[in-house]
């Protein structure tokens, strides 16, 4: 099939890479010309892993292209998926503006019979918003369809969650929308992968609640946590031990610094806001918990490195490793370390962060903050060093290896990653969050 992804982003590059993957003619649309110069070279503007190799094989091959040209991505395809960004305004709802303004810029190019396929995270009865706007801009009027089919997929592990997703969801309003979007996943499909179909107000809600019970897990994780560390338990003992119920399942129960990201902690907010609109109170109040429990995790941080260097953080030297907001990527979007970090900086600290990864990222938004190209000269002369990212590489590090290079050897562990028998016994102060 031939088909366009409107958004090149970490959702949209993806997306238009595994469809060509699948044997699809594929053409990438974005607004942003330097994006798209960076994606025909063959590589992807952000780093996640296996996609810079599947984007250079299809450009390679042919069946991907990359363009700024909406015109002629009305004309090139029957199906148009969209995956542009859908951010969280300052009070909670989704700011729709890429999306509007992304189908304005593609309706009045659809001149024959297609299907506009949501794939942003959008709040509840946004697929008829967007179909109102394509009958009136678009030349083939009705015969363009509105279908929604959220995404999933985790960043570290887009490319197997794209091609081998847990599920497909598809919300559609017409059998013949249906057969279309079944037959461009039927590679996919056919190798098992269920395909559920509902009406779009429950599939945009499917996305909204599968984010939420996420979210809402580790909350639940963090909230033992506490009683954890106030009882004197280990939180990760008992993740293993409840998780070991299928009913409830071991993942998603790392304790820690909470979550962060593009995604679980705006959708959460925006589908608190959309729930107090339809009055959902009850989801109101279990979002609002999941959100305070995880904006908790962040204030702990500061107020434990705080009470480490005696009650004042202004002029001290604090050490970070971990800038991304989770492991596996260069995007500091949210990132619970760097707002940690921000907030100390502002009390004036002095932050040295490294991260593998995210360094450039960390930079170029927070160049206020001090880096380093490697754990150990992060942790130079430092009176308090932060873990805020569980990479592999921060286990492998033996306190040994610092010696005399803090200037006070207190740690605050926020991702239980550092090597409990190496730092338990090396003359450290080390606080794990979530043990006693
Ligand atoms: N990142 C993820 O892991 C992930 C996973 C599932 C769902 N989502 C959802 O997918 C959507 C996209 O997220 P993302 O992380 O890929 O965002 P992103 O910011 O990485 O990408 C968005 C892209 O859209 C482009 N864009 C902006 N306006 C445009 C327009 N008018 N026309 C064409 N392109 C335009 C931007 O230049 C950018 O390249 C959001 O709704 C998000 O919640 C993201
Ligand atoms: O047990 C856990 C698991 C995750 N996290 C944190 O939670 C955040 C989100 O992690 P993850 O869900 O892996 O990252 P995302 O790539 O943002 O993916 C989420 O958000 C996407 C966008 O909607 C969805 O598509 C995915 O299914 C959903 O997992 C990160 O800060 C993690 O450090 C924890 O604190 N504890």
């Amino acid at each position: 099939m031939r088909m366009t992804m409107i958004g090149c982003g970490h959702l949209g590059a993806t997306h238009a890479a595994s469809m060509a993957e699948i044997g699809h003619d594929v053409l990438g649309v974005d607004v942003d010309a330097a994006k798209i110069e960076t994606l025909r070279s063959g590589r992807a503007w952000f780093h996640e892993p296996d996609l810079d190799e599947m984007l250079a094989r299809h450009i390679a091959s042919g069946r991907l292209r990359f363009t700024t040209d909406f015109a002629e991505a009305g004309e090139f395809g029957d199906v148009h998926f969209i995956g542009v960004a859908t951010p969280g305004t300052d009070t909670g709802e989704y700011d729709l503006t890429q999306l509007f303004s992304a189908v304005s810029m593609l309706a009045g190019h659809l001149h024959r019979p297609c299907v506009i396929v949501g794939k942003s995270t959008v709040h509840a009865g946004t697929t008829s918003a967007v179909q109102e706007l394509v009958r009136d801009l678009a030349p083939a009027g009705d015969a363009v369809e509105v279908v929604w089919n959220p995404e999933f997929l985790r960043e570290g592990h887009a490319v197997q969650d794209t091609l081998r997703p847990d599920r497909i969801v598809i919300g559609v309003t017409s059998a013949e929308a249906e057969r279309i979007i079944r037959e461009a996943y039927a590679p996919i499909t056919d190798a098992g992968v269920p395909l559920v179909v509902t009406d779009p107000v429950t599939c945009e809600l499917v996305k909204g609640s599968a984010n939420a019970f996420l979210a809402m897990k580790i909350s639940f994780i963090n909230a033992m946590g506490d009683l954890c560390e106030a009882a004197g338990g280990d939180v990760r003992l008992l993740a293993d031990a409840i998780g070991l119920d299928p009913r409830i399942g071991r993942a998603f129960l790392d304790a820690g610094l909470g979550y962060g990201g593009g995604c679980l902690p705006k959708d959460g907010r925006a589908f608190a806001a959309r729930a107090r609109d339809l009055g959902a109170d009850g989801a109101v109040a279990l979002l609002s918990v999941v959100d305070d429990i995880n904006a908790a995790r962040r204030t702990r941080v500061v107020d434990l490195t705080t009470k480490a260097v005696g009650g004042d953080v202004a002029g001290t030297r604090i050490g970070v490793w971990g800038a991304a907001f989770k492991v596996g990527t260069d995007d500091i979007r949210d990132s619970p370390a760097l707002d940690v970090a921000t907030r100390l900086h502002a009390a004036g600290a002095a932050l040295t962060i490294y991260d593998p990864m995210a360094i450039d990222t960390a930079r170029a938004a927070h160049p206020e903050l001090g880096y380093a190209q490697d754990p150990i000269a992060a942790a130079r002369d430092a009176d308090v060093l932060l873990v805020m990212t569980g990479w592999p590489e921060f286990r492998a590090i033996n306190p040994q290896e610092l010696g005399e290079v803090v200037a006070r050897r207190v740690a605050i562990d926020t991702r239980a990653v550092l090597h409990d028998d190496w730092w338990a016994g090396a003359d450290w102060t080390i606080h794990r969050l979530g043990r006693g």
